[in-house]
């Protein structure tokens, strides 16, 4: 052993390793002590018996070219060694890059997308894509969670609008559904129930927002069916207790300190005063999320004002020949930003529409559909609250889109009658399409003085704009939404 320390360290190093990579086991023999050298033994240990590639941290990666491959940039090839001068080497100093061995990222995923595609028929691509997947988050286990969850499950599969293409459509498991709590919220419209929905599709909360303020009053006697969730007032598990119920929206009639009376599903609902011929049917709107439109007040569309505009008329009281009642009806509001491709492309598709490209356009080039909506989950939903369904009453469609219409009843919902939604701006140039029924009649709150017009979005009132104007006569030229155009002659043109 030498006693310069630095020499010895290395002396050491080297004795151990040809130790541990002999032939025989090492036997400690207690004569190397340990310290902490600059080599360290195992890592030289590691580095002598697995091969160049092998560092510290990266298993598929050189910081040092490897010495076993001679086209590297960088690396030695001592079959090629010959002397050089001490100015050459100077000169042609090799220059230490990182090369990796692995593929480029998106080869990587490429490839696996590949081949999920071959293993699942196309499916797979589908949900995993980040650039196509709405809230790139991963699809929910086909299973409800437990085995006492109430399910209800929708009459049809998915369709998407008229206006996509005929891909074949994924394969999807059975949809289940379910509203996991409903509460009170009051609005500039009146009071409405919340109830937020989870379902084993699509990891979204779906919302109802139910408008049926007579429930609010359990002591009068109702003059039409409640809307109430079907699975809300289900019973959950044998032990769920009363405050349970309570907590999680199962009540009837008003919450408060002194009132809480949680619904049963035993509960048999008081049949309506009115017989259902005079009533007119509940008034709903499927809506779908557009978080600049609601939430910032964007005028490049309507969303924010239609969410409103719906809540208005829905809550309207209804003038029946012999009494005025609340009114009924729900807006479906579903997690299906930017017509179904997400708020990334849509802000995206924003872009290329300031280039001069309409909305449709800027979907098509995304590689998106012009529509990538679905209208299963919202007529689960419909189902669930009792609204649509055959044996009951028919509703009412909020919209001037076609598409809309034709899913929905695809998905089993009976539509008894479309009602326009005419954007606020164009309302003062349009023939008046307040809805008309024998006798009865909606009754217009300022002339009621009862609720201002409805104006509670960002920015309020009527949204209007060169870029709400363009949108909407994208939708009525190119999609079809049922609303006459003004033209330039000044007269209304049906398209
Ligand atoms: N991709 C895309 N989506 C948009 C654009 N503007 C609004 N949206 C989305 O469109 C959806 C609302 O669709 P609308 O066409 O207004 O309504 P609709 O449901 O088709 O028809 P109506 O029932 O008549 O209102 C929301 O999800 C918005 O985020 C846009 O320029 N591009």
């Amino acid at each position: 052993m030498h006693d310069d320390p630095c020499c010895s360290g290395v002396e050491d190093d080297l004795a151990l390793l040809d130790l541990l990579t002999a032939p025989t086991p090492p036997v400690f023999t207690g004569r190397y002590k340990r310290r902490d050298s600059d080599l360290d033994p195992l890592m030289l240990l590691a580095a002598a018996t697995s091969g160049p590639h092998v560092t510290r941290n990266h298993y598929a990666h050189d910081f040092f070219p490897g010495v076993d491959d001679p086209i590297a940039e960088g690396s030695y090839d001592w079959t090629r060694w010959q002397a050089t001068s001490s100015k050459d080497r100077q000169e042609r100093k090799p220059r230490l890059k990182y090369v990796s061995r692995q593929a480029p990222r998106s080869q990587r995923l490429g490839l696996k997308r590949v081949e999920e595609d071959k293993e699942n028929g196309g499916v797979a691509r589908e949900l995993a894509d980040p650039l196509r997947n709405t809230e790139n988050l991963p699809p929910r286990d086909p299973q409800p969670a437990s085995s006492h969850v109430e399910v209800i499950s929708a009459s049809a599969s998915t369709i998407a609008s008229s206006v996509s293409t005929t891909s074949a459509a994924p394969v999807l498991p059975a949809l289940h559904l379910k509203c996991m709590a409903r509460t009170r919220v009051p609005t500039p419209h009146g009071p409405v129930f919340l109830h937020l929905y989870h379902n084993n599709r699509d990891n979204k909360e779906h919302l109802a927002i139910v408008v049926d303020p007579a429930q609010l009053d359990s002591e009068s006697p109702a003059h039409a069916p409640a809307i109430r969730s079907a699975s809300l007032d289900a019973v959950w598990t044998e032990t769920e207790t009363e405050m349970d119920r309570i907590t999680r929206g199962a009540y009837v009639g008003r919450l408060s300190a002194a009132t809480q009376k949680p619904s049963s599903p035993f509960y048999v609902v008081p049949p309506p005063l009115t017989p259902s011929e005079a009533l007119p049917s509940p008034l709903i709107r499927i809506h779908s999320e557009c978080f600049t439109g609601e939430t910032i007040g964007s005028m490049r569309c309507d969303c924010g004002e239609q969410l409103d505009e719906a809540i208005r008329q829905i809550s309207l009281p209804i003038k029946l020949p012999s009494v005025t009642i609340p009114g009924r009806g729900a807006v479906i509001y579903m997690r299906q930003e930017g017509r179904g491709i997400g708020l990334l492309s849509k802000i995206r598709a924003y872009n290329l529409q300031d280039l001069g490209h309409d909305t449709v356009t800027a979907n098509l080039m995304l590689g998106h559909k012009a529509d990538e909506r679905g209208y299963e989950i919202a007529g689960a939903i419909l189902k669930d609250l009792g609204l649509g369904t055959e044996e009951g009453e028919g509703v009412r469609l909020l919209t001037n889109n076609p598409d809309k219409v034709q899913a929905l009843e695809h998905e089993g919902v009976r539509i008894v009658e479309r009602v326009s939604m005419v954007p606020r701006s164009w309302q003062s140039r349009h023939v008046d399409h307040e809805h008309e029924h024998d006798d009865v009649q909606i009754v217009t709150p300022g002339e009621e003085g009862v609720t201002p017009k409805g104006a509670t979005m960002i920015g309020g009132g009527a949204v209007y704009g060169d870029d709400l104007e363009k949108y909407l006569r994208t939708k009525v030229l190119r999609m079809g939404h049922m609303l006459p155009l003004l033209g330039e002659d000044g007269l209304f043109h049906d398209q």
